[in-house]
């Protein structure tokens, strides 16, 4: 089985981005190392969702990587993904797992220990904790829990921690060293001049 990836890339599907050429450059760079969140807007229609889903899909199996999509499950058992990803507003953990099935991978939104740990327990297999740092990606978070929030979580279950937001390779060693597995990207990624050079940075600082 290949180990769980470090550097999740999320697409960025606002206008003037190009989230299909920046998901390839990234799979040339980091291949299996990667795992793809192929994430819409709230208004995308699923058959959109769906289009880009099957697109990363196979760009995804061509470099044997992961593939994972955020909030329309349906969609990643469409699109035969790896797994998917849920947060606060989203399926119920418990009942995203009793959708995908035993062996998918099932990631969840966890800002503090406690619903870390009710997560693990509802079947998640890693965490998105966050936001780590502030960020312009997404409105209406609450405050950064910074790299001490990311300790908290991180000590409190045995499935990888994934860090979200702000993330960018200058932070990666403080994030690794307070116990983040690895992280979550898309400005660092789709916003970059150059998503090939950004993603080697990235992977590098993973090392
Ligand atoms: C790896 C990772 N962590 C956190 C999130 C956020 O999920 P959620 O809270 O459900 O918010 P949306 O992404 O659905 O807006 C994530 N997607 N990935
Ligand atoms: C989709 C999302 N969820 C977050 C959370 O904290 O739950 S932060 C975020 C966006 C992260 O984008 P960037 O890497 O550009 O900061
Ligand atoms: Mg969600």
């Amino acid at each position: 089985m290949r180990p769980f990836p470090r550097l999740h890339l999320i697409t960025d599907t606002r206008p003037g981005r190009e989230p299909l050429a920046v998901v390839a450059a990234a799979l040339k760079v980091a291949g299996s190392g990667l795992a793809v969140q192929v994430r819409v807007e709230d208004g995308a229609t699923d058959r959109e969702a769906y289009e880009l889903a099957a697109r990363v899909r196979a760009l995804c199996a061509e470099a044997r990587a992961t593939c994972l999509v955020n909030d329309r499950l349906h969609i990643a058992l469409a699109v035969g993904a790896d797994g998917g990803h849920v947060g606060a507003l989203d399926l119920p953990v418990e009942a995203a797992r009793r959708v995908l099935g035993p062996r998918a991978i099932l990631g969840a939104t966890a800002r503090e220990p406690a619903t870390a740990k009710a997560a693990v327990d509802g079947g998640a297999s890693y965490l998105g904790v966050g936001p780590a740092y502030a960020t312009t990606t997404k409105d209406g978070l609450p405050p950064p829990i910074g790299v001490e929030g990311i300790a908290a979580v991180a000590g409190a279950v045995g499935v990888p921690v994934i860090a979200i937001a702000g993330v960018t390779a200058e932070r990666i060693p403080e994030l690794r060293a307070a116990g983040a597995y690895g992280v979550a990207v898309i400005g660092a990624l789709s916003a970059a001049p150059d998503p090939y050079r950004a993603t080697e940075a990235l992977r590098d600082a993973l090392r």
